[in-house]
C-alpha cells in the first residue's frame, strides 16, 4: 500500500527522469518562436506553426505533444495556445525574459552536467575542457569567447532581473551613497539599484572582457553606474565607497577565498561602513532548495570547481569572523535568496 506522499513522491520521480528531454524540448519551442508566435495569434492551427517555425510537419508533431505533456501549451479542436504561464514566461524577448534563461542554459550549463560523475569525483570541474583557454574557471574562459560570454551574460542578467526586486526595494541602501558592486557582471545589479535610488553611485568591478561587454550594453544605463575592470583577488578593490556588494558571487568560491574577499572588504570600507551578500542560500540543515542544488553543481562541474549556495548561518559565520559586527540575514527572499549583511565597527 502507498501512501499520498509516495504517490506524490513517484509523480515528481516521472518529471524529473523525464525533465531533460522536456526541458530542451521547452527551449527550442522559444528558439523557433512557437510561444512568441502563440501569444500574438493564440489558436494557431498546425499548418501556420509549421510556416512560422519552419520544422518539418513529424518533427513538429513530436516537438508540440513534447510541450502539450508538460502544459505549458494547451491544444484545442486541433489549435494551439499557450497556457497563462507560457504566456507570462517565455513569450517574450525582454531582458528579463525566461527565453534567455533557458538558452544560455541549454547552450552553457546543461552540456557539463553530463560530466558530472566524473567531476564529482576528481574534485574538480572537468567540464571546463569544453572551453578553450587555461583560465581555472569558466568566467575566464569564456573571455576569449565573446559570443558565448554575450550568452551567458545575457541569461544571467535575465535571472537577475527576476530576483532583483527584492534587494532593490530593501531599505539598507536609502542610506547607501557610493556601492561597489564586486563581480557586478554587465551592470545590471547597480543599475537597478541607481534606478531605485536616485541618490546612490555604483562602481562595477569585474574582469576587463565583462567590464567592456557592460560599458557597451546598455546606452540607457545611469551616469551614476562606472566600470572599473579588475580581478577581485589580486588586485586592490576600487575605494571611496561606503557600502560593498557581492551578488551572486562569494558563493562561487571556496570558504577560504570567501573569507580572504570578506577581509579585502572589511579593510576597503570606512567605519560604519556595511557589505552586502546577496545570492541563493539552501537551507541550513542542507536538504531543501532546488535552485541552489542546481547551481551548486554547475558551480563544481564547471564554473570553479567549488562553492555552492551557502547556508545563511555559515554566511553569517564568516562577516563576523572578519571583524563585521551587526551582522544578520533577510531570508526567504524568491528564488531561494538571502541578503546577508555585517558592519565594520
Ligand atoms: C554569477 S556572476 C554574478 C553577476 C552579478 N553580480 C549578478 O548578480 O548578476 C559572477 C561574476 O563574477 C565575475 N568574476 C568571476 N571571477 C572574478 C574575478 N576573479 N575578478 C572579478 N570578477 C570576477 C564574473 O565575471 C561574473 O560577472
Amino acid at each position: 500500500m502507498t501512501n499520498a506522499g509516495d504517490d506524490q513522491l513517484r509523480e515528481r520521480f516521472d518529471l524529473l527522469v523525464n525533465a531533460p528531454a522536456l526541458f530542451n524540448a521547452i527551449t527550442t519551442a522559444v528558439e523557433v518562436g512557437l510561444f512568441r508566435h502563440l501569444s500574438a495569434h493564440p489558436r494557431s492551427a498546425f499548418a501556420e506553426l509549421r510556416q512560422v517555425t519552419g520544422v518539418p510537419a513529424h518533427q513538429l508533431r513530436v516537438l508540440l505533444q513534447a510541450v502539450c505533456a508538460t502544459g505549458l501549451l494547451e491544444k484545442t479542436d486541433g489549435t494551439y495556445q499557450n497556457s497563462t504561464l507560457a504566456d507570462e514566461l517565455l513569450a517574450s524577448d525582454a531582458t528579463d525574459g525566461w527565453a534567455h534563461i533557458l538558452v544560455g542554459w541549454k547552450e552553457i550549463y546543461y552540456p557539463a552536467f553530463a560530466q558530472m560523475t566524473t567531476a564529482l569525483k576528481a574534485g574538480t570541474n572537468t567540464a571546463l575542457e569544453m572551453f578553450p583557454g587555461d583560465g581555472p574557471t569558466l568566467y575566464q574562459r569564456l573571455s576569449g569567447d565573446p559570443e558565448r560570454e554575450a550568452v551567458f551574460h545575457r541569461a544571467m542578467a535575465a535571472f537577475t532581473l527576476r530576483s532583483l526586486d527584492a534587494l532593490v526595494e530593501r531599505p539598507e541602501f536609502a542610506a547607501v551613497r557610493h556601492l561597489l558592486d564586486i563581480g557586478g557582471g554587465d551592470g545590471t545589479t547597480s543599475s537597478r539599484l541607481t534606478a531605485r535610488h536616485p541618490e546612490l553611485h555604483a562602481t562595477v568591478f569585474d574582469i576587463p572582457s565583462v567590464s567592456a561587454l557592460g560599458e557597451d550594453s546598455s546606452p540607457s544605463r545611469p551616469e551614476r553606474v562606472a566600470f572599473r575592470p579588475g580581478d577581485m583577488f589580486n588586485d586592490p578593490f576600487p575605494t571611496g565607497c561606503d557600502a560593498i556588494l557581492f551578488s551572486h558571487v562569494l558563493e562561487i568560491f571556496s570558504g577560504d577565498q570567501i573569507l580572504s574577499l570578506l577581509k579585502k572588504a572589511y579593510d576597503t570600507l570606512p567605519r560604519g561602513g556595511r557589505v552586502f551578500i546577496y545570492g541563493y542560500n539552501v537551507s541550513d540543515d542542507e536538504t531543501d532548495g532546488i535552485y541552489g542544488a542546481r547551481l551548486g553543481l554547475y558551480l563544481n562541474i564547471l564554473a570553479s570547481g567549488q562553492g555552492m549556495a551557502y547556508p545563511a548561518r555559515e554566511y553569517e559565520e564568516w562577516l563576523r569572523s572578519s571583524g563585521f559586527a551587526d551582522v544578520h540575514t533577510v531570508s526567504g527572499l524568491p528564488y531561494e535568496h538571502g541578503l546577508s549583511s555585517g558592519a565594520k565597527p
